[in-house]
């Protein structure tokens, strides 16, 4: 079982990603460019990591771009045959760009850069993601976004509550989902989400950011410990 991580120009949170898994959780990474279809001998029983960053500068909307990189045909390939993708950040504003997520990331409710740890509520563990979270467990995890405000129309979030693909809600320190919570105005506090399939997943605050003691923050890691337990099984 292996991770490979996609580096478009102006990804920054790659080495982040290949240091977590790689170093702190010894798992086998590849870095994947993204000018090429290859996708490094992955095959579906693989995860792939689309990291953070600003992605061809964020020139136009975060992720428009970078969705019709060469790579992403292969993404959106390996998405269809069951395996496992997971965004984080710009890997989530990609993910809906290439429509392998329902909805949408919008600027910020308050136009502004948002950088801060914050609360999560997880709201499933049916999603690998989760699989180590009970629902209503509160993590925190940093954000960091300017195009972060989760939209979709009201039929799709139906959908999303109705059959349990939201994964992570912003919540305040006792769990509680609110407005005062709601940093950057997605609806309904959604920060993550999952596909009907459930092998895409994206979230905007950064898990691996939070993994490591030294960081001081470790609850990142559960997020990755699940999904390499859910990798592993798929082997
Ligand atoms: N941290 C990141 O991945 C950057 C997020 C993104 N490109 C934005 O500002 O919306």
């Amino acid at each position: 079982m292996k991770f490979g991580v996609v580096v478009f120009p102006g990804s920054n949170c790659d080495d982040d990603m290949v240091h977590v898994l790689g170093t702190v959780m010894g798992r086998k990474v590849v870095k994947l460019w993204h000018k090429n279809e290859d996708l490094g001998g992955l095959t579906t029983d693989d995860c792939i990591i689309v990291p953070g960053g600003f992605s061809y500068g964020d020139y136009v909307r975060a992720g428009a771009v970078a969705r019709f990189s060469p790579i992403m045909g292969s993404v959106i390939d390996f998405a269809n045959r069951g395996g496992y993708v997971f965004g984080i950040c710009n890997g989530f504003q990609i993910l809906c760009e290439a429509h392998l997520l329902p909805g949408a990331l919008l600027r910020n409710r308050d136009q502004k850069f948002i950088a801060k740890t914050v609360y999560l509520r997880a709201e499933t563990d049916n999603a690998p993601p989760n699989r180590h979270l009970s629902p209503g467990q509160v993590l925190r995890i940093p954000i960091a976004h300017a195009e972060g405000r989760y939209y979709a129309d009201d039929e799709t979030i139906f959908q999303l509550n109705q059959n349990d693909q939201i994964l992570f809600r912003y919540c305040d320190g006792a769990g509680e989902v609110n407005l005062d919570s709601n940093y950057n105005g997605s609806v309904g506090n959604i920060a993550g989400i999952c596909n009907a399939g459930r092998n895409v997943f994206g979230m905007m605050p950064h898990p691996e950011r939070a993994s490591e003691s030294v960081l001081g923050n470790e609850d990142g890691l559960i997020i990755f410990q699940g999904l390499v337990e859910a990798v592993s099984v798929a082997e």
